[in-house]
């Protein structure tokens, strides 16, 4: 409640409807309003049904001749008050009330602060995510009916020099670590970060001796406090940098030195009990989550006493699937995730990795082991079982830190985990007043958690931090953090955070910081003869031009992504065309896997990755020198996303090669051209 001085009297002002929540909002407000004493002596002012926007200011426009209601003062006092230092009688907790004090002083003719528009590549990077049907194409490309007619389409659009569609030469790289900064000489600052000297000897000891552009930017950001209701925060924030530029270092960092502090009084190396279950990330995959426990555990002094590097890493669990299991005792356990973390760390781990699905049932179960005595006082309160009764004390334990530290969910392929899709300019991505269909699963564990995290604060607003990353970010992903997290605009939601050229004014610079310069691109058309007499016709052509393609290049490591031949057909494929080493998703992690080991034959030693194109994000197999994509992805944010598993060390060049049918030539002149990428042919027309 906030008492606003108002034309010589005191009215107080009931603020109830934090936008996130318009359900439980609604009951709050017919229980307060059937309070007479309140009513008697307060104006109450029910704000943001609906995600504060064109319809709050649509709807209060309609209230604001009835006098009394805070919209009419706030009027009042816009035309007062003729600066922007109006806004001193609001408690902040009112994002509409803002928006429309804001609303109402511009159209009053009052000066106020223009609202930033979003950067041009924000806007442009909706357009790689947009399907390249037909439709899409460039109408002057037609599609080639022969062989010859899509290479001279493809060579005379992507071999020639157009000087508008071709990166300048670039001044920096967003690969390039930063190197001869003057204040490495300092012990704590780890290429200007203040990281501290343990933290920085880690990470040095670990091979990144400087930090890249990006982990510079991100840190900061990641860092610093905004101050909202009162309550000081960290702000949320998107990482946008192509792939393989440190984006998994650039999130991990600020949270694993914030979490170490030793002003915190926390222990340089396993994660407190107070600080367990701090940083929840969230992966499409349970690899790339194990990949991001592994980065940790690289970063993390050996424990000799605990038998050298295998020991598990006691600072990130990652969540795996598992039935209800029989614990010790022999009976089912209703909370297999819990038992889980339980049985691996000793304190809890500060971060817990997962798929969105995987976190959703952890989120689940925390709430379901919460002994009941505190879940009536929560709003987890439910009518089922659990918690309690017959429940080893400790998972309750468990879930209550749990539940009471998270402080931040990092989204990695934030993009993909959201389903962002582009906009439609005519209508809000998700319509006012209307239920959402379908959400994905990621979107509706970080509702929840914002949610959670809304009960949990003393002011009502949540204090979750939410940090995304991706290397194709569009406007449409802060949008969806905008109606999640219930903020009035896409800069409330989110900051951006990027280090590369993609903030540049020309469009050919914006389009280069979409891909590593390091990384190459080719293509091989099939030739509609390229079925072998030996197979049956239904091998796809594409599989034969994957092997004409291996005889043109060095064997080298390789990932194929099989597009619409499927991983199965492709790996058997190859193995019966005499490719002894071939290896599927998981083996990315084994430790039996010799990434040095000489490749001095295609089909001998060469290690040929199949991997599915949905489990591809994020992978980082320095190794891995070719992607063979057969087909082309189906929007430009897939192909950056696919290409991108290789050339991922700065100075090591990595080549895409996209395998396609004649009739698919128009679609790859359209990827190029959205990317801003040249390519040349493995074959002579
Ligand atoms: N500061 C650094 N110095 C040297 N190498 C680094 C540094 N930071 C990260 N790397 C290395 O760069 C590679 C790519 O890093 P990372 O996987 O974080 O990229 P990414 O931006 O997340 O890529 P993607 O978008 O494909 O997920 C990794 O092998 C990592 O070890």
């Amino acid at each position: 409640m906030s008492e606003v001085a108002d034309e010589g009297r005191t009215r107080r002002y009931l603020q109830v409807l934090p936008p996130r929540r318009p359900s439980i909002s609604v009951t709050l407000c017919i229980a307060l309003l059937s309070q007479t004493s309140i009513h008697q002596h307060t104006d109450i002012l029910v704000l943001a049904l609906s995600s504060p926007s064109k319809d709050s200011f649509g709807s209060n426009r309609k209230s604001s001749g009835t006098g009394g209601g805070g919209d009419a003062s706030s009027t009042r006092r816009g035309r007062n008050n003729n600066n922007n230092n109006n806004n001193n009688n609001n408690n902040g907790n009112s994002f509409g009330s803002k928006n429309q004090r804001w609303f109402h002083q511009r159209k009053a003719g009052v000066t106020v602060s223009k609202r930033t528009k979003p950067p041009q590549w924000e806007r442009e990077g909706d357009d790689l995510y947009a399907s390249i049907s037909k439709s899409q194409i460039n109408s002057t490309l037609s599609i080639p009916n022969t062989w010859d007619e899509a290479m001279e389409m493809l060579q005379q659009t992507m071999e020639t020099h157009d000087p508008s569609t071709l990166p300048p030469t670039k001044t920096s790289s967003s690969l390039d670590t930063l190197q001869e900064d003057p204040s490495d000489e300092k012990p704590f600052l780890w290429g200007g970060l203040s990281v501290g000297p343990i933290w920085k000897s880690r990470l040095q000891t670990a091979g990144f001796q400087h930090p890249t552009p990006v982990q510079v930017k991100a840190f900061d950001a990641i860092l610093q406090q905004t101050k909202k209701n009162s309550q000081r925060r960290r702000q949320n924030v998107v990482i946008a940098s192509p792939t393989g530029s440190g984006k998994t270092l650039a999130y991990l960092l600020p949270f694993l030195t914030t979490l170490t502090m030793p002003s915190q009084k926390k222990t340089a190396l396993a994660s407190t009990a107070s600080s367990g279950g701090t940083v929840w990330i969230v992966t499409p995959t349970v690899e790339l989550a194990f990949q991001i426990q592994n980065v940790v555990q690289s970063l993390l002094p050996v424990d000799n006493t605990k038998g050298g590097s295998n020991t598990p890493c006691n600072l990130v669990h990652v969540l795996q699937s598992s039935q209800s299991r029989d614990d010790d005792s022999g009976t089912t356990t209703p909370f297999p995730l819990l038992c889980q973390i339980r049985d691996n760390h000793e304190p809890p781990p500060a971060i817990i990795a997962g798929t969105p699905k995987l976190l959703l049932q952890l989120r689940k179960e925390i709430k379901n082991a919460i002994p009941s005595t505190r879940r009536n006082q929560n709003p987890f309160t439910s009518a089922d079982g659990g918690g309690g009764g017959g429940v080893d004390p400790s998972i309750p334990k468990l879930a209550k830190t749990l539940h009471t530290n998270l402080e931040a969910v990092i989204l990695d392929e934030a993009d993909r985990l959201l389903q962002t899709k582009p906009i439609n300019k005519n209508e809000s991505p998700i319509p006012m007043g209307r239920t959402v269909p379908t959400i994905s699963s990621a979107h509706d564990l970080l509702q929840k958690l914002v949610l959670d995290s809304s009960y949990r604060s003393s002011y009502g607003g949540t204090s979750l931090q939410v940090v995304c990353a991706s290397a194709t970010v569009g406007r449409s992903l802060r949008r969806q953090l905008m109606d999640i997290l219930g903020e009035p605009s896409m800069d409330k939601a989110a900051i951006l955070v990027t280090a590369d050229l993609r903030t540049k004014k020309h469009v050919s610079d914006r389009k280069a910081s979409l891909l590593p310069d390091n990384l190459q691109h080719a293509y091989y058309v099939v030739r509609e003869d390229s079925t072998g007499s030996c197979d049956s016709p239904q091998v796809s052509p594409l599989l034969h031009g994957l092997e004409k393609a291996t005889d043109l290049l060095d064997p080298l490591p390789s990932i194929v992504f099989p597009g619409p031949v499927g991983v199965e057909k492709a790996k058997d494929f190859l193995e019966q065309h005499g490719f002894q080493n071939v290896r599927g998703l998981a083996d990315v992690g084994s430790s039996t896997v010799d990434h040095n080991h000489p490749t001095t034959d295609w089909k001998l030693t060469t290690p040929i990755y199949v991997i599915k194109e949905r489990l591809g994000r994020g992978l980082d197999l320095c190794h891995v020198k070719y992607v063979f994509l057969l087909g082309v992805p189906s929007n430009a944010a897939s192909y950056a996303h696919l290409a991108g598993r290789t050339a991922r060390q700065h100075d090591q060049v990595g080549t895409c090669i996209t395998i396609l049918d004649p009739s698919e030539a128009p679609q790859l002149v359209t990827v190029a051209q959205k990317l801003g990428f040249t390519a040349k042919s493995l074959q002579h027309s």
